[in-house]
């Protein structure tokens, strides 16, 4: 049976409300969680999560969505290296601040890469380097990481943070286009040698860089696509932009796609980890 919560189907746009930003509930989820006291037990209707879902089409799972309250604990519970944090702060002042990856999603990314016992990875969009820096702290002292990005300004600052870290005989940065640094990649015999990938560039070429990325990993080895919730976009029919249109597209073809075994994770703006498999 659907509860009245099941009203509060939030996605991003219902955290851009004024309500939000206060932390509080909007007005609807505030009159429907007064019939829900079991839900919220005995956390006070300021710091109850959006309730997503639960009904019996989830198997009655409640699924909850954060509040800025509850990431702020769950931020409280990452644990970002000085370093990064530093790099983080310094980019906070810049222009595009917000493109770069939030700490837990860093934090998930440096542990597959552990997990995986990877050594050679690649980074399409690198930005001021805070995901590539999360990658390249955890590498081993030989292992590499190639970092593809356009922005020779951005990339500046990177490679700044790099040195600081002591980190920079493990990366190698490419400026330039990444489509055409990939396929030299390929063409230099480096196919299936790579054991991990990244990608948060230039949303329309996501199934160029995946094609071109399935041939550098190698079996077992993983690709992670940030973005592929887009904002909440992607499951709304009546958003039809070009990059929506092209992450929902994509989103797709991973669904279908045999060559992988896939796991979408509403982390950040979504990221889904993509494992190639054995007949790939
Ligand atoms: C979302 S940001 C990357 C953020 C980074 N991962 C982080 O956590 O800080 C996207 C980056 O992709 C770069 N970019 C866009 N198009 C590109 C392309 N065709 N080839 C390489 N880099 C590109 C941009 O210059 C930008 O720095």
């Amino acid at each position: 049976m659907a509860t009245g919560l099941a009203l509060n189907r939030c996605s991003v746009p219902v955290y851009r409300t004024a309500d939000t930003f206060l932390n509080r509930p909007p007005i609807s989820v505030v009159r429907n969680l007064k019939f829900n006291r079991r839900l919220i037990g005995n956390c006070s209707i300021t710091t109850a999560p959006f309730v997503t879902t639960e009904d019996e089409k989830y198997g009655n799972k409640q699924v909850i969505s954060l509040t800025p309250r509850l990431y702020d604990y769950l931020l409280s519970n990452v644990r970002e290296p000085k370093i990064l944090k530093q790099l983080r702060e310094e980019t906070s002042k810049l222009r595009g601040s917000q493109m770069q990856v939030s700490p837990e999603q860093a934090q998930l990314l440096a542990m597959l890469v552990q997990i995986l016992g990877a050594e050679r990875c690649i980074e399409v969009g690198v930005y001021t380097g805070y995901s590539s820096l999360a990658v390249a702290l955890v590498l081993p002292e030989s292992g590499c990481l190639v970092a593809c990005d356009t922005d020779s300004n951005a990339l500046e600052v990177a490679e700044r943070y790099y040195e600081l870290a002591g980190v920079s005989h493990k990366v190698i940065v490419k400026h330039g286009l990444a489509a055409e640094t990939l396929k030299s990649m390929i063409e230099n015999g480096e196919g299936s040698s790579y054991d991990f990938a990244f990608v948060d560039a230039d949303k329309r070429m996501y199934q160029d860089y995946f094609e071109l990325l399935l041939q550098l990993v190698r079996v077992g080895g993983i690709i992670v696509m940030d973005n592929v919730l887009w904002h909440g976009r992607v499951a709304d029919p009546m958003v039809n932009d070009a990059k929506t249109i092209s992450i929902r597209n994509f989103n797709k073809k991973l669904m279908d796609d045999e060559r992988i075994s896939i796991s979408m994770v509403p982390i950040g703006d979504g990221m889904t980890i993509c494992r190639k498999q054995d007949r790939a």
